[in-house]
């Protein structure tokens, strides 16, 4: 009676949050991080426990062959979703499909030769494989894909586990003390069910904590980045200043603001896209040109801004020197192959400074660079103390 409650209890939870990740992903437009199908993994395996309620005892019939399928198919329909919320898109009915329909005829022929026992101790001993891989794939993606939620994967994977060791520990009850073993007033099946509306419970929530820390992720990261060119915006580059100002060994920095010449008649000799094009290809040549860890951002319009870290002025000098070369010696991939397109900067260079706070006087100093470098002809370097 204990369990037949535990087990209607869990089909509630199963179904409500079920209807909770379809609402989710509804409000989730285009990227839907895998709701739907952990919506459709409730879904299934919320139906296999009301079949197994209506149907009564263990027995062979149409009702418990299909509550078997359901109960292997929703465990696969979790990792499909897991798949899409790691950006790996995948089908999902197919595989979905194929599966149920390949382990509907296995049951068919095992019943046939070998008996419920054997039947149900194959249920068991695949859900059990199946948590086993799904253990050690949560482990891994910790350690891999997921670095960033090494410890909601460790969680994860040490409450699959648990299910895990119970399919495992239910196929050898089976096989050694026959059908009794799915007796529902029996301790172990009641440790089972109460283990499983553990996991209905606390696993939904999980699964939409994952959810808002990639949303939040990824707002903060729209927040700091220029979405035409992906490289920093200005608040990114005081966010990336900040971080490198906090480190104790943090040297002086040097600011390069970089401007293409004459950008206005590229625009209107070859359009807005091309112009767009000159954009990404001078970001490029940026991030190619400077060193890793330096700070690159586009400020907005046709200007950007490079801020050398941790060098003296002969280094910033040759930095904006080689940026400024590589520039005028390359060609915009992409553009009208007809008609190359090239571009050139004048790049006016800093002071050294060594805190945030003399980010806007350093943009004041290399603004200053930059204008006598229009001034005398543009394609060229202009230092600060020039
Ligand atoms: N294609 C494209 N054009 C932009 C974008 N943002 C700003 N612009 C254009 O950039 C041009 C900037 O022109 P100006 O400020 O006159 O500068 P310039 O023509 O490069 O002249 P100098 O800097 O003096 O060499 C304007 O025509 C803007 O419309 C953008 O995101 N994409």
């Amino acid at each position: 009676m204990v369990t037949t409650v535990i087990l209607g209890m869990l089909c509630v939870h199963l179904l409500c949050f079920c209807v909770m990740f379809l609402l989710i992903s509804t409000r989730l437009n285009g990227k839907k991080m895998g709701m739907e199908v952990f919506a459709l993994g409730n879904f299934l395996l919320g139906l296999a426990y009301v079949l197994q309620l209506l149907g009564g005892p263990a027995g062979w019939g149409l009702m418990s062959v299909v509550n078997h399928t359901l109960t292997l198919c929703a465990p696969v329909a979790y990792v499909l979703g897991a798949l899409r919320f790691f950006d790996r898109p995948t089908a999902v009915w197919r595989p979905l499909l194929a599966l149920a329909g390949g382990y509907t005829a296995v049951q068919v022929l095992v019943q046939s030769t070998l008996g419920s026992e054997a039947r149900h101790a194959l249920l068991a001993g695949s859900c059990a494989s199946l948590f086993l891989v799904m253990t050690v794939a949560a482990l891994y993606a910790g350690r891999t894909v997921a670095k960033d939620l090494r410890a909601e994967m460790l969680v994860f994977a040490v409450l699959i586990a648990g299910i895990c060791v119970l399919n495992a520990a239910k196929m050898v009850m089976i096989l050694s003390g026959g059908m009794e073993a799915l007796d529902l007033n029996s301790s172990f099946q009641r440790t089972f069910y109460i283990y499983m509306s553990f996991l209905g419970t606390v696993l939904p929530p999980c699964a939409v904590w994952l959810v808002l820390r990639r949303l939040t992720d990824e707002l903060r990261s729209m927040a700091a980045h220029d979405p035409l060119t992906r490289l920093l915006n200005r608040r990114g580059l005081t966010d990336g200043l900040d971080a490198h100002f906090r480190s104790r060994t943090a040297g002086p920095a040097y600011l390069l603001i970089v401007d293409i010449d004459h950008f206005k008649s590229i625009n209107d000799t070859y359009g807005h896209k091309v112009g767009d094009l000159v954009l990404c290809h001078v970001a490029q040549v940026l991030k190619a040109t400077a060193r890793q860890g330096d700070l690159i951002c586009r400020l907005g319009g046709e200007e950007f801004v490079v801020i050398s870290l941790d060098t003296d002025r002969a280094g910033a000098l040759q930095l904006a020197e080689r940026t400024r070369a590589a520039i005028e010696h390359s060609e915009v991939p992409g553009a009208d192959s007809a008609r190359p397109v090239r571009c050139t900067v004048t790049i006016g260079v800093s002071a050294h400074f060594t805190s945030t706070q003399a980010l806007d006087e350093s943009m004041q100093q290399a603004d200053a660079g930059l204008y006598r470098g229009k001034a005398s002809g543009r394609n060229r370097v202009e230092s600060a103390h020039a």
